[in-house]
C-alpha cells in the first residue's frame, strides 16, 4: 500500500504563551529542588541553581517550539491535494509565515539561555544571579508574547488540518452522481466491507475510502452529488482539490430515476464534472435491473452526444457487470497514476 498521508496529525498540541510559560518554569523549579541539595559553597550554589533553572526554562520553550516545527510537514513537499487544501483553509503564506515565528522564537530563547547561563556563572551574589534568571524569564515571556498571535493562528490551523481525510498515494478513482443513485452501495460492492468515513472539513457527511486491492476509492457524499452553480466560493475550491487526488472520475446514473433526479438533471451534472475534472470519466449506468430497455438506449445516446467515452451498464444490488467495471476502473487509474 501507498504512503500514509494526512500529515498534520502527527502535529502537536500548540501551547499558548502562559501555557509553555508555566510548564517551562515548573519545570524549573523542580530542577532547582535537587539542585538546592547539592553540598556547595553558598555563591557557587546560587549560580548552580539559577544556572539550571535558566537553561532548563530556556530547553522547556525552545524545545516545544522545535517541536511544531519538526512535526509539521514542510508544505511544498506535501502532495499536492493536501497543499491545496491548506491554501483553501488556511492560507499556505499566513502558514509559513507562522511557522516562521516559531523558529524565530525557538532559536533566540536558546541563544538567549546560553548567554544568561554564561552571566550568572559570573555572578558576584546570589541576589544578582536570581535579578538575571528573572530578567531571562522576563524576556522568553515577551518573546512568547510577541508571536502569540502565530501560536492561535497555528493552533487553529492544525485543529481544521488534522480533520483532512487520510489518502493515500495510489491510483485513484472519486466517485459522482447525484444522492442516492447508489454511489455508496456501489463503492462497498468493489471495495469489501472495509470502507473508511473520513471527515472532510466542508461537508458534515464525511468523505468514504475504499480500497480495491492498490486502487483507492474516494466517495464524497455532500460534494459532487448536486449543481455546482449551487456552490459557494469554499465548496468549490475543495470540489476543485479533488482533482489533484483523482485519476479517473466514476460518474454513477441512476437509470431508473427512482433516487429522485430525472436523467436530464444526471446528465447536467456529468456535464459540470466533465467540465471540471481532467482526467478519464466513466460512466456507470445503474439500477439496470429496474430500468426500462428504452429508458437505457436512451441514457446511451445522450451519452454518445456528450462524448463519453468509456459507458457501463450495470447493477449494484444485482452485481450485474461488477467485474467488467472493475476492470476497466483498475486499468485506466493506474494507467493515469503512472502517466501523472
Ligand atoms: N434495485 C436496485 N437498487 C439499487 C441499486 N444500486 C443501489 N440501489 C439502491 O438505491 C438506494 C440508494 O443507494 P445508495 O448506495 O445509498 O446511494 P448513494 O448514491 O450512495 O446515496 P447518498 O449516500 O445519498 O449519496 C439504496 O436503497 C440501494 O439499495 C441497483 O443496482 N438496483
Amino acid at each position: 500500500m501507498g504512503k500514509e498521508a494526512n500529515p498534520f496529525k502527527k502535529m502537536p498540541t500548540i501551547l499558548m504563551p502562559d501555557e509553555l510559560m508555566a510548564k517551562a518554569l515548573r519545570r524549573g523549579e523542580k530542577v532547582a529542588v535537587e539542585m538546592r541539595q547539592k553540598e556547595l559553597p553558598w555563591l557557587l550554589k546560587a549560580r548552580f541553581v539559577e544556572e539550571h533553572k535558566v537553561r532548563t526554562i530556556s530547553s522547556v520553550v525552545a524545545d516545544n517550539l522545535q517541536k511544531v516545527i519538526d512535526k509539521t510537514p514542510p508544505i511544498r513537499k506535501l502532495p499536492k491535494f493536501y497543499q491545496e487544501m491548506v491554501e483553501v483553509l488556511v492560507g499556505i503564506d499566513e502558514f509559513k509565515k507562522s511557522m516562521g515565528a516559531f523558529k524565530w522564537a525557538s532559536e533566540l530563547v536558546r541563544k538567549l539561555g546560553n548567554e544568561y547561563a554564561r552571566k550568572i556563572r559570573k555572578a558576584r551574589t546570589p541576589q544578582q544571579a536570581g535579578k538575571l534568571r528573572k530578567e531571562f524569564v522576563g524576556r522568553v515571556k515577551s518573546i512568547l508574547e510577541q508571536i502569540h498571535p502565530e501560536m492561535a493562528f497555528i493552533a487553529v490551523a492544525r485543529e481544521k488540518l488534522k480533520e483532512l481525510p487520510t489518502f493515500k498515494d495510489l491510483p485513484t478513482v472519486v466517485i459522482a452522481g447525484y444522492p442516492n443513485v447508489g454511489k455508496s452501495t456501489l463503492l462497498k460492492k468493489l471495495t469489501g466491507a472495509d470502507v473508511e468515513i473520513n471527515s472532510y472539513p466542508f461537508t458534515t457527511k464525511g468523505i468514504n475510502v475504499g480500497y480495491m486491492g492498490e486502487i483507492q476509492m474516494v466517495d464524497t457524499p455532500g460534494l459532487l452529488d448536486r449543481p455546482l452553480h449551487e456552490r459557494n466560493d469554499i465548496e468549490l475550491q475543495a470540489i476543485l482539490a479533488l482533482n489533484y487526488l483523482a485519476n479517473v472520475v466514476l460518474f454513477v446514473i441512476d437509470a431508473s430515476e427512482f433516487c429522485g433526479y430525472t436523467i436530464e438533471d444526471q446528465i447536467n451534472l456529468l456535464r459540470e464534472v466533465k467540465q471540471l475534472f481532467n482526467v478519464p470519466i466513466i460512466v456507470a449506468i445503474n439500477k439496470i435491473d429496474l430500468a426500462s430497455e428504452d429508458k437505457i438506449k436512451e441514457i446511451e445516446e445522450k451519452l454518445k452526444k456528450l462524448g463519453v467515452e468509456t459507458v457501463l451498464k450495470i447493477s449494484a444490488n444485482s452485481e450485474i457487470n461488477l467485474d467488467t467495471l472493475k476492470e476497466k476502473l483498475k486499468k485506466i487509474a493506474i494507467r493515469e497514476f503512472m502517466s501523472k
